[in-house]
């Protein structure tokens, strides 16, 4: 066994919180071990006043976290499994998922209690296009502005008055014990997450064998399950997180559920469909429901969207 590991990690206090987190399992299963934090700035992190969606390019909050992996600055990172991409750098694996937390969306405003009690025209704040979709799918009326940065700079700007409410993930929210004066939980199955919300990952080199001996108990195999059924889906339509697209899974006895949503970006064409599989082909069951989502209608949205995100200006 080791005597010392090293956690990469973002710089952002929920980054912060998640690798502090898997430390204290860590310090706390093998006694004597020392873990320390290799904080690292982010593409994602410096740029700031641009919609993710335009940023372009896929894992902007993990590439220079993965380097650190594969040149031995580091043993393991911890990541939220929702801005890691479907696809992986040679040589690294997400060997460990821990038990899911909240995967629910939240509403939150310092006025208004929901969804229904927020006036015509509300400014809402939100640079998720999945959030968007959903939201206007609902509320048509509202004026959705863009919000990037951190958790906490997110509610800051709430609370300084920017918009009438924000949507944030509960997850982020409830491990970094924050929240707003009015909070709506926007959950499944009629709001839906995104893949992989409210679960974390932990990354390390495929051949280290030793490490992932170490990190076994942490694993969570229903929460794996749910994770390959929304990542197959993902993967199977090429999207990102940058694009309209929600899947959420859940397990009873040896079944997987597995509800997938793609939407335009004004919410006034929403294709969602529901499909079961047995839990050992939880990845194909992703592919299948991306297929008879991309059949009904979502391959005409997805390129549309695709197509327009390459023709805008700002992206150069
Ligand atoms: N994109 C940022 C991000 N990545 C993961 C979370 C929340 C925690 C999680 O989903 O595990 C958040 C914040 C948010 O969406 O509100």
């Amino acid at each position: 066994m080791r005597t010392k590991l090293t956690i990469a990690t973002r710089g952002s206090m929920l980054a912060l919180w998640q690798a502090e987190h898997v430390k204290s399992m860590l310090v706390e299963r093998h006694s004597g071990l020392e873990v320390e934090l290799l904080m690292l700035k982010t593409q994602g992190d410096k740029i700031l006043d641009v919609p993710l969606a335009k940023v372009g390019g896929k894992g902007l909050f993990v590439k220079e976290i993965e380097e650190a992996l594969l040149d031995g600055r580091a043993d393991l990172a911890v990541h939220s499994m929702k801005d890691v991409p479907t696809e992986l750098p040679e040589g690294l694996i997400i060997g460990v998922t821990p038990k899911r937390e909240e995967p629910a969306d939240a509403l939150l405003s310092v006025r208004y209690d929901n969804l229904a009690a927020l006036p015509e025209g509300a400014v809402i704040g939100t640079s998720s296009f999945r959030r968007q979709a959903q939201l206007l799918m609902r509320r048509p009326d509202f004026e959705i502005k863009m919000l990037r940065g951190n958790v906490n700079t997110r509610l800051r700007k709430l609370m300084d008055g920017e918009y009438d409410a924000i949507v944030l993930a509960m997850a982020g929210l409830n491990r970094l014990g924050l929240s707003a004066p009015k909070m709506e939980v926007l959950g499944p199955p009629d709001f839906l997450p995104a893949v992989s919300q409210g679960v974390l990952g932990i990354e390390y080199r495929r051949d280290d064998a030793e490490l992932a001996d170490m990190l076994a108990f942490m694993d969570h195999p229903e929460t794996r399950v749910r994770v390959q059924a929304e990542r197959g889906f993902l993967t199977a339509l090429e999207g990102g997180c940058q694009v309209p697209i929600a899947g959420y899974a859940e397990v009873r006895g040896d079944e997987v559920r597995l509800t997938g949503l793609v939407a335009d970006l004004d919410g006034r064409r929403v294709i969602r469909r529901e499909r079961s599989s047995p839990a050992g082909q939880a990845w194909e069951l992703g592919e299948t429901l991306a297929r008879e989502v991309l059949d009904a209608g979502g391959r005409e949205i997805l390129e549309e969207i695709y197509g327009r995100q390459a023709v805008d200006p700002r992206l150069t």
